[in-house]
C-alpha cells in the first residue's frame, strides 16, 4: 500500500493527527529503567503498547538510536510496531541528503535495512539527492520546508527569484518532485503564519508537524493554518512531552493521557 495510502486509513482508523516521536534519551528514561541501551527496546514498546490506538504515526529519530549503539533497538522497535499495529505508519526520522550515489545507500538504509515506510530528507542537495527515495513509490519522502526550530528563518527565508526560500521549496516539491504522490513536507507546528502560505501553495499534501508539545507550537494555530478541507493532512509530532510526561511509575499512562490531551485538542479545531 503507498505510504499516504496508509496515512489516510490510520488518521481515520484512530480519529488521530498525532505522531509519537522515538527519540529514548538514557539520562531520562522512567526510574527503575536501566540507562543503558538494552532499556531502548523494553521503554519504546511500552510507550507504544499504551498509545498504539490513539495514534497516527510514530517517528523514531535515528540519532537516539545510533547516539548509543543502538542501532539494533532501532530495527526491533520498527519490527515491533510492523508486526504488532501494521495499520500504524512508521516514519524514519534520518534528515537524510547527499549525492546520488550515496543517497541510494540512505535509501535502502531507510526503507530495506529500517524497513520504514517513510524518512525525512534535507532537499537542499536537490532533485538527484532526493530521487533514489522518491523511486520508492510506494514510500513517503518527507522534505525539510521550513523547520521548527528557532533558526528556521536564517536559510529558509532568504529571498529566491523573489519568494522566501521555503515558498520555492514547497512549489518545487509540489510541482516537480511528487510525480509519484509520494511527498510530504516538514513544516514546523511553530510557524502558523508560514504553514498557512505552504498549504496555499502545496494543495492537499500531508505536513509533518513538529514542535507541538516541548517546543511550544501553538494547536489551534497550527491545526487552522495547516489543515486540509477534509480536517486531515497534518501529522503532528511530539516527542519529549509524551515519553517524559512522568519520569515515575506512573509514566506508561502519563504518556498515554499526553497523547488523548493532544489527540482531543488538535480535533477540536479540525
Ligand atoms: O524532521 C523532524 O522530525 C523535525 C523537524 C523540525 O523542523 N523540527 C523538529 O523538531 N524535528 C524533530 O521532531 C522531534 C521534536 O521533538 P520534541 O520537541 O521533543 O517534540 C525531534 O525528533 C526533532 O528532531
Amino acid at each position: 500500500m503507498r505510504f499516504n495510502d496508509k496515512l489516510r486509513l490510520a488518521w481515520k482508523k484512530n480519529n488521530s493527527l498525532v505522531c509519537v516521536g522515538l527519540d529514548p534519551d538514557l539520562s531520562r528514561l522512567p526510574a527503575g529503567m536501566a540507562q543503558q541501551r538494552e532499556s531502548i527496546f523494553e521503554f519504546n514498546k511500552t510507550i507504544i503498547d499504551a498509545t498504539h490506538d490513539v495514534v497516527c504515526a510514530y517517528k523514531p529519530q535515528i540519532a537516539y538510536f545510533s547516539a548509543y549503539s543502538a542501532e539494533e533497538q532501532l530495527e526491533q522497535t520498527i519490527q515491533y510496531i510492523k508486526t504488532h499495529y501494521p495499520d500504524i505508519p512508521v516514519i524514519l526520522d534520518s534528515k537524510r541528503g547527499d549525492i546520488g550515489s550515496t543517497a541510494q545507500k540512505y535509501a535502502v538504509e531507510a526503507f530495506e535495512r529500517y524497513q520504514a515506510d517513510a524518512v525525512t530528507i534535507n532537499p537542499y542537495m536537490g532533485f538527484d539527492s532526493a530521487e533514489p527515495f522518491l523511486n520508492y513509490q510506494d514510500r513517503g519522502v518527507i522534505l525539510l520546508c521550513r523547520t521548527s526550530n528557532r533558526g528556521a528563518g536564517d536559510i529558509q527565508d532568504l529571498i529566491v527569484d523573489g519568494v522566501p526560500l521555503y515558498e520555492r521549496v514547497a512549489d518545487l516539491v509540489a510541482n516537480q518532485w511528487n510525480k509519484h504522490n509520494n511527498c510530504l513536507l516538514v513544516v514546523g507546528a511553530t510557524w502558523p503564519e508560514q504553514m498557512a502560505k505552504i498549504r496555499n501553495i502545496v494543495g492537499d499534501m500531508p505536513f509533518l508537524v513538529p514542535g507541538a508539545g516541548a517546543q511550544g507550537g501553538d494547536v489551534e494555530q497550527l491545526v487552522k493554518a495547516g489543515k486540509t478541507a477534509d480536517g486531515t493532512g497534518l501529522i503532528v509530532n511530539s516527542s519529549r512531552g509524551v515519553l517524559y510526561a512522568s519520569n515515575g511509575p506512573d509514566f506508561v499512562e502519563a504518556a498515554r493521557n499526553e497523547v488523548i490531551k493532544l489527540r482531543d485538542l488538535i480535533n477540536q479545531f479540525r
